[in-house]
């Protein structure tokens, strides 16, 4: 058998003084565990924001608290919380007498991500990812050169499919064409705001193209993902790479012009674009048809010279056919009860109802599968309840 049962959610000492700025004695509701040198006090509120739950961290060594830049959406306050340090940097935390959607999240404290956001921010960082049961089906990033037919294969998938697909809108700073909405087709942006939104870490990757800021934001592949669709991504080969290098699981697929010529009659005959932009998005496209075809990032190259049958082809590789089932989101509930224990064993986690009045059951939380992470959404949860007999 693994490792001992563990479970701890350790007080700091009494009268510490902490990141919240007060000398306090901990409150019943704050959290903390140990991980090396540092405790991680989870409890109270983010910067003053009631709606977000606060992180501060002590170090055992300088005897010093800071507050790390906290990037993903976390939890809300609640009443209590139950944390756990699991392997690879992060830390389960239970949120207590929750409905099972929303009580277990993640906090990535030295992840990947989190130790290149630590590097590109150039301070503490810590993670937040949100744990959610079963595994959606992977999100969908599509990429090629402009006018080459992306946002026509996208509509026809969402037309035909409307409760299975979602469109990820991202954020842009170039102007909308005549007939796009904002929401709808894109989040029109000023680069201001928007370098200001990637710089605290709310965009899951971003790259200029064409001369303008264009960037998904975490929040649009989780409000996609959240309502139960696969989240179809529109961009462009530099965007790819990076979700390709993140946490997100996704296809990756590729859209080739039959010819130069034909992209470039496709580009003029849409009419959106002046005759300065045409030539820039077509010098682009060159180079973009090259690392689209060798960069490796693209499992899937299709051909647009028939758009149906381009379309037929790209349902074919997404293994959907006329009939295919709608896909929905598992919503059986079990609710963590508010007071109880929490024991870990190897991968599983072991939370025993105690108290009063309660019927001892247990719930057992398996993360053997676990996969995808901050920032967005940890997949793959396993809850299962053992009635006590
Ligand atoms: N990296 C990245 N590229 C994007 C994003 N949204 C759109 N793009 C890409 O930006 C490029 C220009 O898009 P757009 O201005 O709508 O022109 P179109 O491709 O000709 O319709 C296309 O290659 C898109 O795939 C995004 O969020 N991130
Ligand atoms: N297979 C095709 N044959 C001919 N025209 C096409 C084909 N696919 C798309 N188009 C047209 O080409 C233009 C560019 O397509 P669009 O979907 O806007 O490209 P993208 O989103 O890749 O920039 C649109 O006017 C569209 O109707």
């Amino acid at each position: 058998m693994g490792e001992a049962p563990a479970f701890f959610v350790n007080h700091l000492e009494n009268g510490y003084t902490n990141g919240f700025g007060v000398k306090s004695e901990p409150k019943n509701r704050d959290t903390s565990v140990q991980i090396g040198d540092r405790s991680f006090v989870i409890g109270g509120n983010h910067e003053g924001n009631p709606l977000f739950l606060g992180v501060q961290i002590h170090d055992k060594i300088t005897n010093k608290w800071s507050s790390p830049s906290v990037l993903g959406t976390g939890p809300k306050p609640c009443k209590g919380y139950s944390a756990i340090v699991l392997k690879n940097g992060r830390i389960l935390v239970i949120k207590k007498g929750s409905a099972s959607d929303d009580s277990i999240w993640f906090l990535e404290v030295d992840t990947s991500f989190v130790r290149e956001q630590k590097k590109l921010l150039g301070r503490e960082v810590v993670a937040w990812s949100k744990g959610v049961r079963g595994n959606a089906e992977k999100p969908i990033v599509i990429s090629g050169p402009s006018g080459v037919g992306k946002g026509t294969l996208i509509s026809m998938l969402m037309k035909e499919f409307p409760s299975m697909f979602g469109f990820s809108v991202s954020h842009t700073t170039r102007a909308p064409r005549f007939m796009e909405k904002c929401g709808v087709h894109y989040h029109f942006t000023d680069k201001t705001v928007m370098e200001k939104e990637i710089k605290d870490g709310k965009f899951l990757e971003f790259a200029s193209v064409h001369g303008n800021l264009y960037g998904t934001s975490i929040e649009s592949v989780e409000v996609v993902t959240d309502s139960g669709k696969r989240c179809i991504l529109d961009i462009d080969v530099q965007g790819a790479r990076s979700v390709k290098a993140s946490s997100l699981d996704a296809i990756f697929i590729f859209v080739c012009p039959p010819s130069m010529n034909e992209l470039e009659d496709r580009l003029r005959a849409r009419g959106t674009e002046t005759e300065e932009q045409i030539q820039k998005r077509l010098r682009n496209a060159d180079a973009e048809i090259k690392a689209g075809e060798s960069s490796g990032i693209f499992e899937h190259i299709l051909y647009n010279d028939n758009l149906e049958e381009c379309y037929k082809n790209l349902k074919n590789l997404l293994g959907i056919d006329d009939h295919a089932p709608v896909n929905g989101v598992e919503v059986e509930g079990i609710n963590l009860p508010k007071e109880h224990t929490v024991t870990k064993m190897e991968e599983k986690i072991l939370i025993q109802e105690t108290g009063e009045g309660t019927k001892n059951n247990m719930i057992v939380l398996d993360l053997s599968s676990i996969n995808g992470g901050a920032p967005g959404r940890t997949r793959g949860i396993v809850l299962d309840t053992v009635k006590s007999s």
